[in-house]
Parts: C-alpha cells; sequence; structure tokens
C-alpha cells in the first residue's frame, strides 16, 4: 500500500457540556483529523486525541500538527507499507509524541481495512459483534449535583459510571452516589491528583466497593503506585503513566495496577495498542478502552479496538450525542440501554459527513510530498 496525500483537516468543536477534570474544565476543543488517500483515491481516517492545551500530556492539537507535517508524514508518504502493524516502527525514530503517531497510523489502518474490503474490527480480530459502554462524568458543583447527573446515565442504560475526583471533590461525592447507587459499576479517576501523603485518605475510598481508582498518583508515575496499591484494596487502574508496550510490562511485573485503561492517542496507535491488549491478556490484567473526548472517527476506532477479546470492562465511548450537537460522521455512533453496535463496514465503517466537515474546518493543509526540512530515515 502506498499512501500518495495526506490532507490534515483542522476542525474546531465546541462540546455539548463543560467537562471539568482535576486539571481544568474543557469547553471546546481544535482537533486534527488525519486523511491518508492512496492511488487509487481511497482515504484512511484517523483524528489527534491531544486537547488545545498540555494539561493530560505533553502534546497539544498544535504540536501534533508539527510533528505530522514534519516528521511522521514525511517518513510514511509514498513508502510501502505491507501492514499497519508495521507503522509504529517506522515513527519510533522520534521520541513519544504518541499522539501525533497514532492520527497517521489509525488513519492508515483504516485504509489498509478499507482497501481489503474488511471491517477494521475484523482487521485486527475483534471477536464481539457489539460492546459495553460507560459514561466518564466531569466533576460536577456538588455531591448532590453529581449524583443527579449518574442517575440520568444509569437511566440510559450505561454499563459503567465513571466519576472524577480530587482532594476535596472526592470522599463526600463518591459517598453521595454511593448512598444513591450502591450496586452500580463505578469507578473513580483522578488525573493524578493525589501523592503517596494520601494514603490514608485514599483508604477511605476502600469501603466503596469502587470497580478501580483510575491514575491516582503522578502522570509519569510506575514505582509510587506499587506502593500505593499494596495498601488499598480498591484496584489501581493506569492511565496516563502508560505510553507504551513497555511502560504496560512494568507496571505489570511491579504490581503498579491491577487494570489498564488503553488508549489509542496515549499509546501511540492501534497497533501498541493490540500489543498492549495481549500482555494483559496474557497476565490476566482486564483493559478497557479510554475516550478522549473523540470525534465519530476516534470513537470508531475505539469501538473497533474494544471489540478484542480481554476488553472486558465498559469503556468511556459514549454516542456522539454526548459530546457534539453534530458529529463529522454518518451515520452517528449511537447508544441503546449501554450497548454499542461493532460497525461492519470496511474500515470504520462509517463515512465522512463532508459538508460539516468543511463547516468546522478552521485549516485544511494537503501534503503530497515528504519535504521537510529534517533529516528522515528511509530504512
Ligand atoms: O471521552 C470521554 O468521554 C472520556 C473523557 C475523559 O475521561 C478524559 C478525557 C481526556 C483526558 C482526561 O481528562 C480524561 C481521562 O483521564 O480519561
Ligand atoms: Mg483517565
Amino acid at each position: 500500500m502506498h499512501i500518495k496525500e495526506v490532507v490534515l483537516h483542522t476542525v474546531k468543536m465546541k462540546l455539548v457540556a463543560p467537562f471539568t477534570t482535576s486539571f481544568g474544565t474543557f469547553n471546546e476543543k481544535h482537533i486534527c483529523l488525519v486523511e491518508a488517500i492512496d492511488e487509487s483515491g481511497i482515504s484512511g481516517w484517523g483524528e489527534t486525541t491531544a486537547s488545545d492545551e498540555p494539561y493530560y500530556n505533553e502534546e497539544t492539537t498544535y504540536t501534533t500538527v508539527y510533528m505530522l507535517k514534519n516528521f511522521f508524514i514525511p517518513r510514511v508518504i509514498h513508502q510501502t507499507i505491507k501492514h499497519p502493524m508495521d507503522v509504529h516502527d517506522m515513527l519510533t525514530f522520534v521520541r513519544r509524541n504518541q499522539i501525533a503517531k497514532s492520527a497517521i497510523e489509525t488513519a492508515i489502518w483504516d485504509l489498509f481495512a478499507k482497501k481489503n474490503d474488511i471491517s477494521l474490527a475484523e482487521l485486527i480480530g475483534g471477536t464481539k459483534t457489539e460492546i459495553e459502554v460507560g459514561k466518564s462524568i466531569g466533576i460536577q458543583a456538588s455531591p448532590e449535583k453529581l449524583a443527579e447527573k449518574v442517575g440520568d446515565y444509569v437511566d440510559e442504560g450505561f454499563r459503567k459510571i465513571k466519576v472524577k475526583i480530587a482532594p476535596g471533590e472526592d470522599l463526600e461525592y463518591i459517598d453521595a452516589v454511593r448512598k444513591k447507587f450502591p450496586d452500580i459499576p463505578l469507578m473513580a479517576d483522578a488525573n493524578s491528583a493525589y501523592t503517596l501523603d494520601d494514603i490514608d485518605h485514599l483508604k477511605k475510598l476502600d469501603p466503596y466497593n469502587l470497580m478501580m481508582i483510575e491514575q491516582p498518583l503522578a502522570h509519569d508515575d510506575i514505582i509510587d503506585h506499587a506502593t500505593l496499591q499494596k495498601e488499598i484494596q480498591t484496584p489501581i487502574c493506569l492511565d496516563e503513566s502508560v505510553h507504551s508496550l513497555e511502560d504496560a510490562r512494568k507496571a505489570i511485573q511491579l504490581g503498579s495496577c491491577r487494570i489498564i485503561n488503553v488508549k489509542i492517542g496515549r499509546v501511540g496507535g492501534l497497533g501498541e495498542a493490540i500489543r498492549i491488549h495481549n500482555l494483559c491478556q496474557d497476565n490476566g490484567v482486564p483493559v478497557w478502552c479510554g475516550g478522549m473526548l473523540e470525534t465519530g472517527i476516534g470513537r470508531a476506532h475505539n469501538i473497533a479496538l474494544t471489540s478484542l477479546s480481554n476488553f472486558t470492562i465498559p469503556g468511556d465511548t459514549a454516542p456522539s450525542s454526548h459530546y457534539w450537537d453534530e458529529d463529522i460522521i454518518e451515520p452517528e455512533v449511537t447508544m441503546d440501554q449501554g450497548i454499542i453496535q461493532v460497525q461492519k463496514g470496511p474500515g470504520i465503517g462509517f463515512d465522512i459527513n463532508r459538508e460539516k466537515l468543511e463547516q468546522l474546518t478552521v485549516e485544511k493543509e494537503s501534503i503530497t510530498t515528504a519535504d521537510t526540512p529534517h533529516p528522515i530515515p528511509t530504512a
């Protein structure tokens, strides 16, 4: 397979509701949608899952566009690509920048599946025809407001509820939810808001029977999470700390977590996500697919990934309508009582609403050569 052109469509999209985590509130975001076109004119699609600010990790939408234009697209355009699983190693000449790598790598996965007229789920060996999904709720104004929001999503049938916590917005909030919903599958995401000084405080979450506490400690830590996991009963799930298969291996070996939140962008693409899934399966560590407030393109990749068998915990893959007034894919991602059907069409299985894409585009750039001022390996 050869890519003859890559078009970077940068869109500005407003969320239907603000989303608050321990590191800030998002109301809108710029997203770069990556269109990889082959010699026969077929388009594969990926998206950058960074935000406008480098608060989740070190990348932003703008850094990902720079890295795609200057390094990653010049590395892959006009090259012979035998299989999308090979793209990860083509990009390791650059350190990290996982979200930028993922955006072009996932577009190549979609393109390859379309050229072979199979769904992305089938291409990666997915076994499920439908997936259970959960809802990630941002930090709310009060414990009562949170419990009310949880009720709305329980009524919609979501199979897991994830709430955000931070010091001062944790025990009372979890207590209010558990008082109203003693048995629902409930988890908390701390986005690195705590330290080992908070061990005794975090122990107070143990009686609430949470499925897990996600990323309680530093975004780049594996060692201290192992210390914490020995002290608390609640299973630790890592998100930000796991950037690669190697990070996952070390975390499992050290006992830093019992669950891993796999995000295609954070780990540098679908190939690495599959490798992490397989490693976790071999070690009895369940995984689930986290969300990054994606458009339908990223959402479609997440659904396909979740069709793999060790994704045994519902992911943060809510329907399009929970994020956008109008998504840029057709049809939109919909859900029925917490279940999303795995798309069967070729590639990501959704069409792009080109009219909507044009409306939302703030910048568009077509790249047809490997030109870059930087030395790029070709081997
Ligand atoms: O896409 C979704 O619905 C999940 C959003 C979500 O929980 C997150 C998105 C982006 C960064 C983080 O704040 C957070 C997470 O840590 O998973
Ligand atoms: Mg998280």
